[in-house]
């Protein structure tokens, strides 16, 4: 059984001034094995963050089902975490009353969750900011903060919606080689969507093409690298194979038919 199974799912929505629902996405259906790390790659406008959110709970889709561990999607929990690209922080709360904000759910006495938020703030690299307010932290730090904060309500999923997009190409870079990491250390399934092929390809053990809106799954590309990828695998022949043949997938489709 797939941890999270997305089953002949589509999805519209209703837009204003317009005399009928857009058709977002759909139908489409793919499975996210336990600890497996998948990217989803389509034109703008396919329905890729209609995915998440459909994973996170947030909408229920028009038709089909979505399941996490066999279980109907019915609406969010902390064990199906969401990241977005714009780190979600209070900006009045400290880095640390951010982080240990997430495992309200968790129940944990006090000691236990200080001790929680000690490790996650270690983990992604935050020791001695604690007592810092997000804007004064980099993009990087804040996104870090982030998923720290979204890691203490202790994820079994985590659905990353372009997270590194609003980073330089350098940090996003060190961004990617930390997640990877991170999850693995951690053995927590991934949904990444992403515009980046190359950080699809970096970070995931099968990337997912998807056509144009409304999107439906054309490639469901299996990743032949090694599950510990370093910086310089992004030159190795089959890594730039991986890419092109992506490429290749998004071009073919955005050709329109003679
Ligand atoms: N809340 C909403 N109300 C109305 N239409 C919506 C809503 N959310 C998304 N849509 C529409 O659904 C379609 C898919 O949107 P979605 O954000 O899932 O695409 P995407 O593939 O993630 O796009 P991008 O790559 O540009 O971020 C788009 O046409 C969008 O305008």
């Amino acid at each position: 059984m797939a941890k999270l199974e997305f089953d002949n799912i589509r999805h519209s929505f209703a837009a204003a001034k317009m005399p009928s629902r857009v058709h977002a996405v759909g139908p489409i259906g793919f499975g996210v094995d336990a600890r497996e790390f998948v990217a989803v790659v389509g034109p703008s406008g396919c329905g890729k963050s209609t995915l998440l959110r459909l994973a996170a709970g947030l909408i229920e889709p028009e038709a089909g089902t979505v399941r996490f561990e066999g279980d109907r999607v019915e609406g969010p929990s902390p064990r199906r975490g969401m990241v977005f690209q714009q780190p979600a922080l209070f900006p009045w709360l400290t880095v640390r009353k951010n982080v240990s904000f997430g495992s309200r759910f968790r129940g944990l006495p006090g000691s236990d969750a200080r001790e929680l938020t000690d490790d996650l703030l270690s983990a992604v690299g935050l020791d001695g900011f604690e007592s810092f307010y997000p804007n004064a932290l980099s993009g990087g730090m804040q996104q870090r903060a982030a998923l720290a904060r979204t890691l203490a309500g202790g994820p079994e999923l985590l659905l990353l919606d372009e997270p590194f997009g609003a980073l330089d190409q350098q940090t996003r870079g060190q961004m990617q080689s930390w997640l990877a990491g991170l999850l693995a250390d951690r053995g927590i399934t991934a949904l990444l969507v992403t515009h980046d092929i190359e950080e699809a390809v970096f970070l995931a053990d099968r990337v997912l093409v998807m056509s144009g809106r409304p999107g439906r799954l054309l490639k469901d590309i299996r990743v032949r690298l090694p599950a510990a990828r370093a910086e310089r695998i992004r030159t190795a022949p089959d890594f730039v194979s991986h890419k092109a043949e992506i490429l290749g997938a998004l071009a073919d489709q955005a050709r329109p038919a003679l």
